[in-house]
């Protein structure tokens, strides 16, 4: 018998969320939705909580708490705001599956809280994992919790290890589609333009991820999160640039073989497969077909012109608070980004000056963390300010 799923959802607001939204409706005997969560856009959360009745909703925004509790009166749903909130809807008794689908270092407390509380994390802020793996990954063994890969690189994988338990990874091989700006100089990216970085080849995201993934810091992340994730040395993760993102990534193991997942660049089938784990639960996605696909290709990435990528690895290595470190500098580098106050390649300037500016802690608490990510953004918006 199939046991419905309780899903506390936070960021449904969003791209991840909506969708994820979208599969839960497609599968109403299967999953409840208890809370929902956006940070400022209360219109949609409203109409959201309208259609799916969540016990709770959380705004971030505490200005705009009165005008959704207006909309909700009369409605079974209890309303809150701040980010404190999160941590709590995340964490009560109610949720059986904690989709965390908000943005950014955000992520990190209410997830703390989720696996504290013992519910299973469907993972699609990788920003967790990137700030406080290492801390994410004892809290998980600690409470005994499942941890699943929602991003496509990571499901892919996540998906090519079922039944390999007893098999070692040799490395895995995460496919990059490379972004809008594939192939371009450092001479051209210094001039592109914020309307040309949103526009991504083949997947429709969020704006912070999207700048990640057309200066290469969004593969920079996924590295960090597959360490994590999967529990890897750092010479076991590869990176290949594959423009079409059909294969979602790859497995090698340790006799040779690979396994790779591959299908449309659509986040519902990870998200769907996140929250069904260990099932997979029928759907009505769009189907590949080779034959409209004749040409899969394949290169390396542009190492010395994203420098990005080689920064995420530098970190990676470095361990300790560095990926804090990357994380919150690259966080307020896509915001200046994106009000225009500095030009693509000041991004991994910032990221780069910020990981030599502050203090290195080789065993980070939480609490060391917390700090970390408030230092760096006060080094980094300085940094802004002197351009
Ligand atoms: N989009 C995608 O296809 C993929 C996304 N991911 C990851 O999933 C996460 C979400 O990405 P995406 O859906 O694209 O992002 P979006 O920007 O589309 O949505 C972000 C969501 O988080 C909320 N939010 C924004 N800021 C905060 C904050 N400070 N505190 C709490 N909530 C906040 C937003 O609320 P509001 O709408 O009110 O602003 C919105 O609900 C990211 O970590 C991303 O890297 C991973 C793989 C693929
Ligand atoms: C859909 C998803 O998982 C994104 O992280 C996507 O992978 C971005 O694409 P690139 O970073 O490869 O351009
Ligand atoms: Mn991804």
């Amino acid at each position: 018998m199939n046991s419905l799923k309780r899903v506390t959802l936070l960021g449904s607001t969003g791209s991840i969320g909506t969708q994820a939204l979208d599969v839960i409706r497609a599968h109403p005997t299967r999953f409840q939705v208890t809370a929902l969560s956006a940070h400022a856009n209360a219109d949609l959360l409203i109409r959201q909580a309208l259609e799916f009745r969540p016990a709770a909703v959380v705004i971030g925004d505490e200005k705009k708490r009165a005008t959704v509790q207006a909309a909700l009166s009369g409605q079974a749903t209890e309303v809150l705001a701040g980010a404190k909130a999160l941590e709590e809807v995340a964490s009560r008794p109610d949720t059986d599956i904690v989709l965390t689908a908000m943005v950014g270092y955000a992520g990190l407390l209410p997830t703390v809280r989720a696996i504290q509380a013992g519910k299973t994390i469907a993972l699609a802020n990788k920003e967790t994992l990137v700030v406080a793996g290492q801390l994410i990954t004892q809290l998980v063994k600690k409470y005994g919790v499942g941890l699943y890969p929602v991003d496509s690189e990571h499901s892919a994988i996540f998906q090519c290890l079922v039944g390999e338990e007893r098999n070692p990874i040799e490395k895995i091989i995460l496919t990059a589609s490379g972004g809008p700006f594939r192939g371009r100089s450092a001479e051209q990216l210094a001039s592109v333009t914020k309307a040309q970085a949103l526009k991504h080849p083949n997947w429709d995201m969020g704006a912070k991820i999207t700048i990640d993934s057309a200066s290469l810091m969004n593969k920079g992340l996924e590295v960090i999160e597959a360490k994590w994730l999967f529990g890897l040395r750092n010479d076991q993760i590869d990176v290949v640039v594959h423009p079409q993102s059909i294969i979602h990534s790859l497995v090698q193991f340790h006799d040779g073989s690979l396994k790779a997942q591959l299908g449309l660049p659509d986040m519902k089938l990870p998200i769907q497969y996140a929250l069904g784990y260990p099932e997979r639960l029928p759907s009505e996605f769009p189907r590949f077909s080779f034959l409209d696909y004749p040409q899969l290709t394949f290169e390396q990435p542009d190492r010395a012109t994203f420098r990005n990528l080689p920064l995420a690895f530098e970190a990676m290595s470095q361990g300790g608070n560095a990926p804090c470190v990357l994380n919150a500098a690259n966080e307020i580098a896509v915001a200046a980004f994106l009000r225009d106050e500095i030009g693509f390649l000041q991004m991994p300037d910032l990221v780069e000056n910020c990981l030599s500016k502050v203090s290195y802690l080789a065993d980070p608490s939480l609490d060391d963390y917390v700090q970390t990510d408030h230092e760096t953004r006060r080094v980094a918006q300085e940094l802004v300010g002197a351009l």
